[in-house]
């Protein structure tokens, strides 16, 4: 037997905030990391195959330029990257999932694909990013639909922004939950954004499991471990039956970059 070449391949997810990276040995997802937007050089330098801060050493040992597949929601910083030697931009049209509208983001489709191919059909998938979404599945691969909010991150830095007297609170710091009636600024902003995200997850969550029940439902994105922790204090029936997959869009791009 012919022993099998190997081929190695970089998928980029690019979202609102900040890029997300995934290393393929053909359809094995070997490593992941995410690194800030990047700026044209250091574009250029990756397709050179020269070394870069904050990227895994493995990767400039491999046969450069590696071929790369972005996913974005950013048209700005796609453009960016259509410098780079051997690029894929993956779009709606080779998501074969059913029923989608134009506008829809490649991101929501590709996670939902990703998702329901290796979890099984019908599937929601709750996507806590810079925006928190919510995006649905039939047993026939259609999409259901959806809806789509500010994420936490999102909900606090506008109360910071937009008004006089409140604080800028940062995500990071947050441990435990806070008290429902708080007694001081910062609390009383975390308990209002906190709770009411938390009820309306529960809310959809459940809306969900009326129309499909016994379905999977997963979660995804930047704040999926904070709130999946808040979620098990406050409802842990709900928890049992909820996925926390961070790569549901590396799958996703897997499914399609195959065929
Ligand atoms: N190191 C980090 N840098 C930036 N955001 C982080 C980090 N860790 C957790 N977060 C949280 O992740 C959220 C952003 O999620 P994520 O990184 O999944 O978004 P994104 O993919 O850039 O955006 P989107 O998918 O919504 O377009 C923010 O609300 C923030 O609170
Ligand atoms: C909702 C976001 C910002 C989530 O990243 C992205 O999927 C997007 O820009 N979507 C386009 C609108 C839609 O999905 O209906
Ligand atoms: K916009």
């Amino acid at each position: 037997m012919k022993p099998r070449i190997q081929k190695p391949w970089l998928a980029l997810e690019i979202g609102n905030s900040r890029l997300h990276w995934g290393l393929f040995v053909d359809e094995t997802l070997d490593y992941t990391w995410n690194t800030d937007y990047l700026p044209d050089s250091v574009i250029q330098q990756l397709g050179n195959g020269q070394p870069l801060d904050n990227f895994p050493a493995q990767i400039f040992t491999l046969p450069s330029p590696l071929p790369l597949v972005i996913a974005s929601v950013v048209l700005s910083q796609t453009a960016l990257w259509q410098s780079y030697p051997n690029v894929r931009v993956i779009t709606l049209e080779d998501v074969p999932l059913k029923n989608t509208y134009p506008t829809l983001g490649i991101d929501r489709a590709l996670a939902l694909w990703g998702a329901g191919i290796k979890l099984g059909f019908p599937i929601l998938v709750i996507d806590a990013g810079t925006a928190l979404t919510f995006t649905g599945a039939d047993s026939q691969q259609n999409l259901v639909g959806g809806a789509i909010l500010p994420g936490l991150g999102l909900q606090f830095a506008t109360l910071g922004e937009k008004t006089s007297q409140l604080p800028q609170l940062e995500t990071q710091n947050f441990t435990s939950l806070p008290p429902r009636f708080a007694l001081n600024t910062p609390e009383a902003i975390q308990s209002g954004v906190i709770y009411t995200l938390l009820a309306g997850i529960k809310d959809f969550m459940t809306a969900w499991w009326d129309l499909y029940p016994n379905s999977k439902v997963a979660i995804k994105g930047g704040d999926r471990t904070l709130l999946f922790n808040y979620l098990q204090t406050l409802y842990p029936e709900l928890t049992a039956r909820l996925i926390v997959e961070p790569n549901l869009i590396f799958w996703g791009i897997a499914a399609i970059n195959e065929v």
